[in-house]
């Protein structure tokens, strides 16, 4: 039961795969039979099953924990005992209990709602058998990206129906509050981490022994966010680097011979929370986690989300890969049992890991039609922002031709052939209707419904009305961006530089990618290869010719450039907007608690007075990355003086940043301590 991609045949490398769609069979047969299906897995070779309180049990007994439960105690001047307790306390609160019959419970229900969710659901069958042979050699772990709350039901659904050993996961804490659902998602495989760790010692041995426990004995696959959170704006987010390093301990350690990484990629037409993630991005906070809530929300079943893919990626061996990143001969000198701070080397090969597995993540993901068509609506702000709109038949033509650059930039486009083009867009606008829609031949942005009383608005949450909306397509924007972003920093480059000289570019290159490697995803150390990337990408396109040392603007490219450098400039836009604030207005020092809202009301009123029209610039998820950027470049730091979290500005080392973004001077003439890397 291949997809209709083979059958009717696709633009696009996808159409090469043999994608299965997991609702098919779903439609034909028994949703019961299908939850009480023989179950028959082939687990990892030689590893006993392992129950729930026999792996307390080892994570209690190990010399580690015994080793800090000492330390702790010695330092807290609590008993060794007490500090036990607090150790199996936290333990009863984190683990996992993962029970078949479980699984069953949670099938049968999932059937009936993904079916009502999605039209299809496809997977990549190569990915599924790689990783069924996968399993069975090595501990596996599974990395998602994360979307939405459906992603970690999808993924155990599959497992079960194609008789993989279901994962265990990493959840957030405040699912297991949940009244019920927290007990079922625990004999699902979740087990529960608190979300802020901070400098809690013994939490820290808890769970990194929890875990290490399950790579060590590897009797189920273990699976986790490495993003730590779902992405507000469907862009991938900075790997968290905590549940990676611990994951990899065990092979640094030489407790196993080898642990396979399994990137997954989850793409969806339409994300189920489209918006209340828009609107958490501009300050509403996020609806608690409970079962209640979970009820309230089965309205969105009467909504159609279109399809979604899931993409296994091809499993990693983390020995082949860290073959010469990592010396692990150093792990020999201190007893294994004994906790260790990594070393600088280590740190750095789990970050370039984290790192590869999104990008990896990012290259899996399917993008839509829709994502092309917000793409160009949102470079056209004054049109589908006001009565103007933006003629139909000009975004087709865009569209069709952006669909060519997406295809030569290696986009996996989900683009059925077999249907007029004009069709497949319509259709598309018709699923984001909440979004976009189309009026006497002309598109507009659909901003939510208006209120009964209008005229009670103000003028900051009728901005903030038009910013939800912009905010929802732009996060669809984002689901192509990774496709763009290397050949539109280039793009950006020549713009700012003026210059064709190869090195001023590469320089400049070097310099965005400093500033945004929190936006987007750069793996470490791979800045000339990028721009070699980036270069390659506009010659193929036919948009530069490249020598040497030259990088010449062809007439034909004027196009492309002007498309991709558009499509880094509300990025460019939002983090002058938060520079300019901190030079001109922002205090001193500030917590992140009380310069994310000021920020808002600051932008809200550049918005109102006109001076400013990136609605973008609003978006809390930006101003976190800016702040994260100059917390890196050490342009802001933590105040040593007050309180913890308090940080302190360099006023002129921010405008300073500003200004080579904007072009008034060269990178070189940046402060040299800093910013030396650059
Ligand atoms: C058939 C049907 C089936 C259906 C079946 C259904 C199945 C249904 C299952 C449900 C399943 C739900 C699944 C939900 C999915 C999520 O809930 S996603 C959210 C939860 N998951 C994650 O967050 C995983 C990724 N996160 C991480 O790795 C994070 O690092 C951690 C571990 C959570 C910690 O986060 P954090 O406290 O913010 O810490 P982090 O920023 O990493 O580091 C903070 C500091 O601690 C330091 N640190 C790091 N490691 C250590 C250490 N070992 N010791 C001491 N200090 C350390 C760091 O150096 C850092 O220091 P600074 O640089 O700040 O000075
Ligand atoms: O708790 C999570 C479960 O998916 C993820 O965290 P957020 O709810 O903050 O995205």
């Amino acid at each position: 039961m291949t997809s209709s991609f083979g059958d009717s045949g696709r633009s696009g490398p996808l159409d090469e795969e043999e994608l299965v769609d997991i609702l098919e069979e779903r439609r034909r047969s028994s949703d019961l039979g299908h939850a009480l299906r023989t179950f028959s897995p082939h687990p990892y070779k030689g590893a006993p099953t392992c129950s729930a309180a026999d792996l307390n049990k080892a994570v209690l007994e190990s010399q580690h924990l015994h080793y800090i439960t000492k330390e702790v105690a010695m330092e807290t001047g609590a008993t060794v005992e007490e500090v036990r307790e607090e150790a199996s306390g936290i333990l009863e609160e984190m683990s996992q209990n993962l029970q078949l019959g479980f699984i069953r419970l949670m099938g049968y229900p999932l059937s009936k709602v993904s079916k009502k969710l999605f039209r299809s659901i496809f997977v990549n069958m190569e990915g599924l058998n790689r990783l069924q042979q996968a399993v069975q050699e090595n501990p596996v772990i599974l990395m998602p990206n994360h979307r939405s709350y459906f992603d970690f039901l999808v993924i155990s659904y599959i497992m079960f129906t194609y008789d993989i050993p279901v994962p265990v996961i990493a959840a957030g804490i405040p699912l297991a509050g949940m009244k019920l659902v927290g007990r079922i998602l625990r004999r699902s495989g979740a087990f529960f981490i608190r979300r802020a760790i901070g400098s809690d010692k013994l939490y820290w041995a808890v769970l990194s022994e929890y875990v290490k426990t399950i790579v060590r004995r590897g009797f189920a696959p273990m699976e986790f966010y490495v993003e730590g959170l779902r992405s507000r704006t469907l862009k991938s987010l900075t790997p968290k680097l905590g549940m990676m390093n611990m994951v990899l301990e065990p092979f640094f350690k030489g407790e196993v011979f080898d642990i396979t990484l399994v990137p997954i990629s989850l793409s969806y037409d339409r994300v189920l929370e489209e918006s209340l993630l828009a609107h958490e991005l501009l300050g509403a906070p996020k609806p608690k986690e409970s079962t209640t809530g979970l009820l309230k929300a089965t309205k969105v079943l009467q909504e159609d989300y279109g399809s979604m893919f899931v993409n296994f990626g091809r499993p990693l061996s983390v020995r082949d890969l860290c073959q010469d990143k990592i010396n692990r001969c150093q792990y020999n000198l201190i007893p294994r049992d004994l906790p260790q701070k990594p070393t600088a080397e280590a740190q750095a090969c789990v970050s370039w890991l984290a790192h590869l597995v999104v990008r990896i993540q990012e290259e899996g993901s399917v993008i839509s039609p829709w994502s092309l068509m917000a793409s160009l609506l949102l470079q056209a702000p004054t049109a589908v922002l006001t009565e103007e709109g933006l003629p139909w038949h000009r975004l087709t033509e865009k569209t069709l031709w952006l669909r060519r650059l997406a295809l030569d930039f290696g986009a996996r486009l989900n683009w059925p052939g077999g249907v007029p083009d004009s069709n497949v867009m319509q259709s598309n606008l018709v699923l984001h209707r909440s979004v976009a829609q189309r009026k006497t031949g002309r598109v507009y942005l659909v901003r939510e419904d208006e209120p009964a009383r209008k005229h009670l608005i103000s003028p900051e949450e009728d901005a903030h009305r038009t910013a939800a909306a912009v905010l929802m397509m732009a996060s669809y924007r984002n689901q192509c961006l990774h496709i763009f972003v290397r050949p539109a920093m280039l793009a950006t480059a020549i713009h700012i530089t003026k210059s064709g000289q190869k090195d001023e570019l590469s320089t400049f290159f070097c310099f965005l990618q400093d500033i945004f490697s929190n936006e987007f995803i750069f793996i470490p150390g791979r800045s000339s290869q990028d721009f070699e990337e980036a270069c390659f990408l506009l010659k193929k396109s036919g948009a530069v010719h490249i020598s040497q040392e030259e990088v010449t603007v062809l007439d034909a490219g004027l196009e492309v450039l002007s498309f991709l450098q558009a499509l880094l400039q509300p990025f460019i836009e939002s983090y002058q907007v938060v520079f300019r604030y901190l030079c001109e207005n922002g205090p001193h020092s500030f917590s992140e608690k009380q310069i994310i809202p000021a920020l808002r009301d600051w932008t809200t009123k550049l918005i109102l007075s006109g001076e400013l029209h990136t609605y973008e610039a609003l978006s809390s998820d930006t101003q976190k990355n800016v702040l994260s950027a100059l917390r890196r470049l050490e342009i802001v730091t933590k105040s040593r003086a007050s309180e913890q979290n308090e940080f302190g500005v360099n006023r002129e080392a921010v405008k300073r940043i500003g200004d080579i973004l904007s072009g008034k001077i060269p990178p070189q003439s940046l402060h040299p301590t800093p910013l030396a890397r650059l």
